[in-house]
């Protein structure tokens, strides 16, 4: 068993041992936004990877979605050892019956429940009082208390909720019986600051506070959601929701390997640990990409393919020297490669790097020489393959055989 998930159901441990919990989501929130949807299959392969990533929670689906969403929660629930398994429902019993149902078979399971507590959904769409909504997420989870392991309640957009309803709506959901608190951030609207106001407000006025884990959900409407949620855990949050590649509704989530990758980078800042494996970060999302058919954008931090890429011949340089010049992280702490691309914006030493790792000698004269015919190829071609230089140091010595010497090619 991976050790990041031993003991990960005692909420009052967590909260004191500096280490923050990892709910992945991209089975869930992440597979509901349109074009990356899975099915059954592919929710199991992925659930695999999930676990061989270290993840303490996977959220599986939401069994009365569908009956195949149902069939991958209960088949998860059923295979995976190590991490809990969470099931979304709606404060209804049909759903809350059915997640349980699905979640029979795991070793530690639980009832994700969510309810709206902002003012404009509670007016708009569920049509609800604030009375109303306490009442209803109060009789959801005692509920689902007997049907799982756990149960987390989720107060649907709370970030847009007012402090004192939302800190009264959390005080009766942990004397109902749920451990964990999550106050997403539904639609992407906060900024760091206030965001980390908001849980430093809510760990001091929700009764019980102090035996429950508080959890952030952010969306990525504006683009803030990693560092909306690093500011959470640096208000006391110590679970995050967040997807692979920050797969999820509309903009995505927090992606996983963003938010892991910062807590170990600036681990001094935060000290909080995860239990992420982060080795299998880059053949995780790799594998998203395959199962869903969606391509992880070039520029994606940490997994994309510029990641630690590096065309330029300034940074080139700098990286040849030294790598922490242009790297604050070792690629292959996240199971990726440096790579040295040879193309328009690069310079001579990269160019002689690669000269010699293709076992050319190349003096100065000659490196002058197939340098500027290397330049007047880039601006023809976006990047230069080892078979295009070897064809430039091929022409370059029929015309100046005694130049530069193919020791091997
Ligand atoms: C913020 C989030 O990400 S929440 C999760 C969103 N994910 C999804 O919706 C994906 C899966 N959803 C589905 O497959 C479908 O929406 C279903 C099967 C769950 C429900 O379908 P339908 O019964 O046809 O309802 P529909 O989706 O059109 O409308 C939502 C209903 O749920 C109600 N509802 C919404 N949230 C909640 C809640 N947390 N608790 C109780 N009821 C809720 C709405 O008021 C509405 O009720 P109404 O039918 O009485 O008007
Ligand atoms: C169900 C909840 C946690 C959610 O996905 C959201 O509010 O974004």
């Amino acid at each position: 068993m991976n050790p990041a998930h031993q003991g990960n159901t005692d909420a009052v441990e967590s909260d004191v041992g500096g280490r923050v919990r990892i709910f992945d989501t991209t089975l869930r929130d992440g597979e509901q936004a349109p074009g990356f949807s899975m099915d059954r299959r592919a929710k199991l392969r992925m659930a695999h990877a999930l676990e061989d990533l270290g993840v303490d929670i996977i959220e599986a689906g939401f069994p009365q979605a569908s009956p195949d969403d149902f069939a991958a929660v209960a088949e998860i629930a059923r295979t995976l050892k190590a991490p809990t398994i969470a099931a979304l429902a709606r404060c209804q019993e049909a759903d809350i019956d059915s997640a349980g149902k699905a979640l029979q078979g795991a070793r530690q399971s639980r009832i994700h429940l969510f309810l709206s507590t902002s003012p404009l959904h509670r007016e708009h769409k569920l049509g609800k009082s604030r009375q109303e909504v306490i009442d209803i997420a109060a009789t959801a989870i005692r509920r689902a208390r007997t049907l799982a392991h756990e149960v987390e309640f989720s107060a649907e957009d709370a970030l847009r909720t007012e402090p004192d309803f939302l800190a009264e709506v959390f005080s009766v959901a942990v004397e109902a019986g749920a451990s964990v608190l999550n106050a997403p951030d539904t639609v992407g609207y906060v900024t760091p600051s206030e965001i980390h106001a908001m849980f430093t407000y809510l760990r001091e006025h929700v009764r019980g506070a102090e035996s429950v884990v508080f959890s952030a959900h952010c969306h990525d409407d504006l683009g803030m959601a990693v560092a909306n949620s690093l500011a959470a855990i640096g208000a006391g949050a110590r679970q995050v929701e967040c997807t692979i590649n920050g797969i999820g509704e509309r903009a995505g989530n927090a992606a996983l390997e963003e938010v892991v990758m910062a807590l170990r980078t600036r681990q001094p800042l935060f000290r909080v640990d995860t239990g992420i494996v982060t080795q299998r970060l880059f053949p995780t999302s790799r594998l998203l990409a395959e199962l869903t058919g969606q391509a992880v954008p070039r520029n994606k931090a940490i997994v994309g393919d510029n990641a630690f890429a590096h065309e330029s011949g300034i940074h080139q340089h700098g990286m040849l020297k030294h790598r922490g010049t242009y790297e604050i992280m070792r690629p292959q702490d996240v199971g990726a490669k440096t790579s040295l691309v040879l193309g328009k914006h690069s310079g001579r030493h990269a160019l002689r790097q690669r000269l010699v790792e293709l076992e050319f000698a190349v003096d100065e004269a000659t490196l002058d020489a197939v340098f500027e015919s290397f330049k007047n190829l880039t601006d023809r071609q976006r990047s230069i393959t080892n078979d295009d230089l070897v064809a430039l140091m091929d022409k370059h010595q029929n015309h100046h055989p005694t130049a530069a010497v193919a020791v091997q090619s």
